[in-house]
């Protein structure tokens, strides 16, 4: 299925220079989401994953889904502030800006084996991000899983320990 023309470019948002990756029109269409979730929970099944751990807002959208399709929990990776119980936390670089992740402590065992999924892949700052709170937990980051990939953003490259997979490539 071609899920590339689903996905909407909205040039110069959230500010001048960025060209906007929209998924709301890809998970508007059910067919198209449903090959989304299913590839990518496809890509993951044999790595004996115990979790799919996603940030906020959007990579919950696609990561909670993947979780429920293989079976498996679910581990919320939130900004500073939601999360009530105690946290590990890490701060990152974005395409526009800077942001913070944190995770509750206890979310992972030591040796438990962690999925990362988000809808797209820029700087790699993000997961990059994600995958530090999970190895400071103890886990490990068994694969990446993304809908959309920026090649020229060199994401891959600031994760180039972990095992990659992205759906749709753009070079901006
Ligand atoms: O590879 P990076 O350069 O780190 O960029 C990718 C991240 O940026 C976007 O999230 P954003 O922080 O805009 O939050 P949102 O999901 O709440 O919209 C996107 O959903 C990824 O999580
Ligand atoms: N160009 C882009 N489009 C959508 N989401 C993003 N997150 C970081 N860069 C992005």
């Amino acid at each position: 299925m071609d899920i590339s023309d689903k996905i909407r470019i909205i040039e110069d948002f959230p500010k001048k220079g960025i060209s906007f990756k929209d998924i709301t029109t890809l998970i508007r269409d059910g067919e198209a989401f449903k090959y989304v979730i299913n590839t990518m929970a496809d890509n993951l099944k044999d790595k004996n994953i115990k979790y799919i751990a996603a940030p906020e807002a959007r990579g919950f959208i696609l990561g909670s889904a993947v979780a429920y399709a293989m079976g498996v929990g679910f581990i919320p990776i939130r900004k500073p502030g939601k999360l009530p119980g105690e946290t590990i936390s890490y701060e990152y670089d974005l395409e526009y800006g800077k942001d913070e992740l944190v995770m509750h402590t206890d979310a992972i065992d030591i040796g438990e084996r962690v999925a990362i999924v988000d809808d797209l892949l820029a700087t790699g700052g993000t997961v990059n991000a994600l995958a530090k709170i999970v190895e400071k937990a103890g886990g490990i980051v068994a694969a990446m899983e993304f809908l959309i990939e920026l090649e020229e953003l060199n994401g891959r490259e600031l994760n180039s320990e972990y095992e990659i997979n992205s759906l749709v490539k753009y070079n901006v």
